[in-house]
Parts: C-alpha cells; structure tokens; sequence
C-alpha cells in the first residue's frame, strides 16, 4: 500500500509543456517532469512513443540565450540551424531578435541492454520557450523548469504547490565549492590533462563551482589538508592515484578536529594513477561502466551530492600509525608494487610486466600472521547498495532539442549545442592563499605530526595477543589483505568486498607452490577467479577477518606497503573501523 502510495508521488506531473518539432511535420512532444524523470511523450499521426530519463542520470541543466551572429544577412532575421550559438543570459553578446530562452538539460543516459556493453551516453535535451513575445516571459517558464530540475537532482522536497512560489532568479546558482587536489605527476603524468578535458566540462554542465590546486611534491596533499581550512569546502575531489588519496587520509587524521571534518566533507576521486584500485572498487559495487570512461562514474559522483560510509583500517607499524582505505601487503603483489616504480611512464601496463619478472625470481619469507576471524558470514553486504537495474528505457540521440509553439514562423529549431570553452582554473577563481587553521594540528618544525583518529581495540604491536586470535606460521610468498574490491583496475581481489561491509579480506599464498600454479593464480587475480578456485591445494587461503597482525622474520628483508605506499618492513597489524570514512559515490 506504501509503496503504491510512494509510486503515484514519484510519477504525478509537476510540469508539463508541449513543444513542437517544427521540422518534421506534425510532430509533437509532450515533456513531463515528475519526481522520478523527464519524460519525453513524442505524438505523431500514427503512434506515441515515451522515453523516460531518470533523474539520476541528470546531473544539470543552464538557461541560456541565442547569441548575436557576427556574419548574417540582413534579410535573415533568425538563426540558422546548427550556426546558433547560446549565451549566457548576462552576455553582452546577445541576440535582442530571438526572444526564445533555452533550457539545455546535461544527463549521462545509463544503457544496460546487456552487461557487456553497459555505458553511459552523454544527452543534451534542449528546450527552446517561445509562447511568449518577450523573452522576459520565455525566461520565467524555462527558470521555472530549471529551478524544479536542480530542486530534483538535490533530492530536496518539490510538490506542485511550492513550484508556484519558487523565486525565478537566473543567479540561483550552485553555492557547494569542491577542493580539487591534482596530482600532475600520477601515472603516466596525465593527472592534469584528464582534469581539464574530462571533468572540467561536467563541473561545468552541473554548475558546480570548485577550487584546484596542482600537488608540488609528494605529501603536498597531506600538508595541504591537515593545515587547511577545509570547511570552507563541500567536498575533496582527488585527481590522481590511491597515494594521493592516502596522502588526503592521512592528512584528515593528522588534524585534532578530524572527527568532524570526516563526518562533513567527503572524499571523491578521479582516477589518474596506474593502479586506481578505489576508483575502481565504486564503479564495480554501484554497477557503473567503468572502460573506456573511466572518469565518468567519478566526476558524477563528485557533482552529485550522494555519499556512502566507507570502512577504514587503522594500521600500525612499528614507527607509524596510518589510516588505511585500501590494502597492506607483505610479498609478491608489493614486491611488484613497489619494484615495477621504475616503469611509472607505462601506466597500469608497469604491473603486468614486473609480476613476469617477479614470478621468474620468485621469493617467499618466513613469518607468522595472526589473524581475527570475521563473525560474519561470507554473503551479500547488509547495506544493499544502488544498482542500475532501473535503467533507462531512452534511446535518445545525443542531442534533442525541442521548442514550445509560436505564432510567429521561425527559420527551423535545430542547432548545436557544443560550444563548450574548456575553462581550466575555478569559474570562482582559484584560491592560492593560506587559510592555516589555528595551527593546533601542526607540529613542531622537523617532527612528525601527530595521528589522531579513534583509539586501537586490539594489543598494541609488542604486546601478546588473545587467544581468541588464530595463529598461522611458515614461509609465504604473499600476505596480502584488502577491504575494497579491486587493487588495481585490472585486479579484482575480494569480489565480494563493498565499501562498508566490515571486513578486511585476507589472501595468504604459501610457499610451495609451482610457478605455473603461481601464474594460474596471478591471471586469475585479474577477474577475481582466485576467490573461488580449489584448484590450489591449499596453497591459497582467503578468508575475510576483522583484524590481523603480520610478524616477518626480521632476518630477512623485503618490501611492505599500505595502500601502495611503502612502510617499514617489520610487525604490522590492522583492524577495520567500520563505516569511519565518507566517499562520494555515482
Ligand atoms: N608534484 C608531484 N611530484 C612528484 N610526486 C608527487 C607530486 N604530487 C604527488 N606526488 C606523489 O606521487 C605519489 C603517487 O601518486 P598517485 O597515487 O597520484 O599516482 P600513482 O602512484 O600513479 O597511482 P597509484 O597510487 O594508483 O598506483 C603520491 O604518493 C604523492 O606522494
């Protein structure tokens, strides 16, 4: 009864408009908004045909104006089709003679035919207002339709008795400003690059207005973040790799007021590193195509104001204490991690020839791993994430334009809508300047800050464990633990991790093994095969668990990483903090 209730409130039309295609003859679409969708209902003599874009996939929409020709005939009075160019109501290039206003409508169509050509597809509906002679009144109705579209994207209550009382104000602009912290060095040095042609252009469509700033050097970010301002910010969009979002981590928890800036600004990321094993990891549990746009599910993330909890792992070592969002490692996988650097300019290819180079000369060390076993059972996460099975049912072209009736005859109403200026710094312009907090984070000159963020359940490094604790000891060729999905785009560890299912996912490969099982393994890593596989005679181990510790025998020497990022070889342990971080999510 609920839901039928909640279904008739999702579909009851807030507005409705006819517009005409003045091309084609007798064609006429009926555009409805409603709380779930733009519905597009196209009337002809033989048949009706509706298409519904979810307003999931809008991410905004501008009111524009045509925009004064340079080089028209005197006699021609009206734009021609496709020459039409739209301003920005406020432009002093405007064109008094077309008193249309325009409504342009940015959505990234979601498609799912079939798992395997799952993609986004960017749509630009454009609604031209004409009833009226003066554009003041063309103006009112398409701000009327803009204000109800954004109200929508928001998520913010619209009923058909406050669209009435919206204020029409063509300022009515998006106030959120995001921090965007680029990594111009991250993979293969395209982190700028990818900023400027791939998520300026959508920052722009959902009028979203941000501040970027180019890391200078490693731990840029970290410094940047604990002695910041950061509540001047909605939100913190990394552009880079999984170091420059440990680096924003960590930064967070080395600041006293951690606890609220975790809460209130979330972390989103724009994967430009060569692992982007969280960019990865979101597209993969929210359903999003993640090849050939990998940018896309992030950059709307980050214009949509949709967050999810995150688990963090708090990890100690014996000479630090980190926040960690991804994964620790002792063996193989950071053995290439940490060798295959050498070949950064490759990209994420460096991975794929170094584990070559390391199965050759393979290595195993000797030590023990204790481990907490994980009280829930290895099934579905509890908090059921959004999937895309609603769909679309739109096979829209990529561009619609549509207009209302006029009495008056216009040259036709088609035109092009790609007159987009790839702007590069902040529409608002880029703060450079220091806005230090009160300092009570910083620490003295030439000491390391201080890592706040809750306090340990578990015995510190040196001390005894429970007995609770289970024990496994021997050589190995890795311990590899992660609490995302994927380590890398192409390596799908734990399929079934999610972002705050409260498990550290723990990979343990005991020496033994032979290469060619090694090799069967490592391929299997890539579509996350190794999970399930019994063929390893039990040589494999995985298993999720709430914590664990990894003691090496200090004899040898080898790498450790978390996150990727090196560490000092010796003991580590770490347990997950359910829920403690806050990312934007598609
Ligand atoms: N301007 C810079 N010059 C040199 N190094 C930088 C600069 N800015 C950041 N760094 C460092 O580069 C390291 C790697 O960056 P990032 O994680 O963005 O890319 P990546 O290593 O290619 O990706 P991934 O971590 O996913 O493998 C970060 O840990 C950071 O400390």
């Amino acid at each position: 009864m609920e839901s039928k209730v909640e279904n008739q409130n999702l579909s009851r039309i807030l507005l409705e408009e006819t517009f005409y295609v003045l091309t084609k003859k007798n064609c006429v679409f009926k555009v409805r908004l409603t709380k779930s969708g733009l519905c597009l209902i196209k009337e002809s003599e033989n048949y009706v045909k509706e298409q519904v874009i979810p307003i999931r996939d809008i991410i905004g929409c501008r009111c524009l104006r045509s925009k004064k020709q340079t080089k028209r005939c005197v006699c021609q009075s009206l734009p021609r089709s496709k020459s039409l160019e739209v301003v920005e109501e406020s432009s002093l290039d405007l064109d008094d003679t077309d008193t249309s206003a325009y409504l342009y409508i940015y959505a990234y169509i979601f498609h799912n035919s079939k798992e395997s050509s799952k993609r986004r597809e960017r749509t630009i509906i454009t609604l031209r207002f004409r009833s009226f002679d003066k554009y003041e009144d063309n103006n009112k109705e398409a701000q009327k339709w803009r204000t109800v579209i954004k109200k929508l994207i928001k998520g913010d209550h619209v009923s058909l008795s406050t669209i009435s009382e919206f204020t029409i104000n063509n300022k009515d602009r998006e106030y959120r400003r995001l921090l965007v912290l680029c990594n111009p060095k991250s993979g293969a040095g395209r982190g700028k690059c990818i900023f400027q042609q791939k998520i300026v252009p959508i920052l722009e469509e959902a009028e979203i207005p941000y501040d970027l700033h180019l890391t200078k050097h490693a731990n840029f970010a970290r410094e940047f973040v604990r002695t910041n301002n950061l509540y001047q910010w909605s939100g913190i969009v990394v552009v880079g790799g999984d170091g420059i979002v440990f680096e924003v981590i960590n930064g967070i928890f080395e600041r006293w007021d951690w606890s609220d800036i975790i809460k209130s600004i979330p972390v989103g990321i724009i994967p430009g590193g060569s692992g982007n094993g969280l960019a990865r990891s979101i597209a993969y549990y929210y359903s999003e195509p993640y090849a050939p746009s990998p940018f896309l599910p992030s950059a709307l993330a980050a214009v949509r104001s949709n967050y999810a909890p995150m688990d963090l792992v708090r990890v100690e070592t014996t000479s630090q204490i980190m926040f960690s969002f991804l994964s620790v490692g002792w063996g193989l996988l950071s053995d290439i991690d940490i060798e295959s650097e050498r070949l950064r300019m490759l990209g994420g290819q460096r991975f794929t020839i170094w584990s070559l180079a390391r199965l050759i000369g393979l290595r195993s060390y000797s030590g023990k791993v204790w481990y907490l076993s994980s009280e829930d059972p290895l099934n579905a996460p509890k908090e059921q994430l959004c999937t895309n099975d609603i769909g679309s049912n739109c096979d829209l072209p990529t561009e619609v334009n549509l207009e209302t009736q006029t009495g008056r005859q216009r040259v036709d109403s088609w035109y092009s809508a790609n007159s987009r200026k790839s702007a590069y710094f902040s529409a608002t312009g880029t703060t450079y300047a220091s806005t230090a907090d009160s300092g009570a984070g910083d620490p003295a000159p030439g000491s390391k800050p201080r890592i706040y963020g809750p306090a340990s359940q578990i015995p510190g490094l040196p001390a005894p464990l429970p007995p609770t604790w289970k024990c496994i000891s021997g050589r190995f060729v890795m311990v590899h633990a992660s609490y995302q999905s994927h380590l890398g785009e192409d390596c799908l560890f734990a399929p079934d991790a999610r972002l705050n299912d409260e498990k550290i996912w723990l990979l343990i490969v005991h020496d033994g093994a032979s290469r060619s099982q090694l090799l069967h393994f490592l391929l299997g890593l890539s579509t996350g095969a190794h999970a399930t596989s019994k063929s390893q005679n039990g040589l494999v181990e995985f298993f999720p668990v709430n914590a664990f510790r990894i003691e090496p025998d200090m004899s040898e020497s080898g790498y450790m990483t978390v996150d990727g990022e090196l560490v000092t070889y010796g003991p580590i342990q770490a347990e997950v903090f359910p829920s403690l971080g806050r990312i934007m999510v598609p």
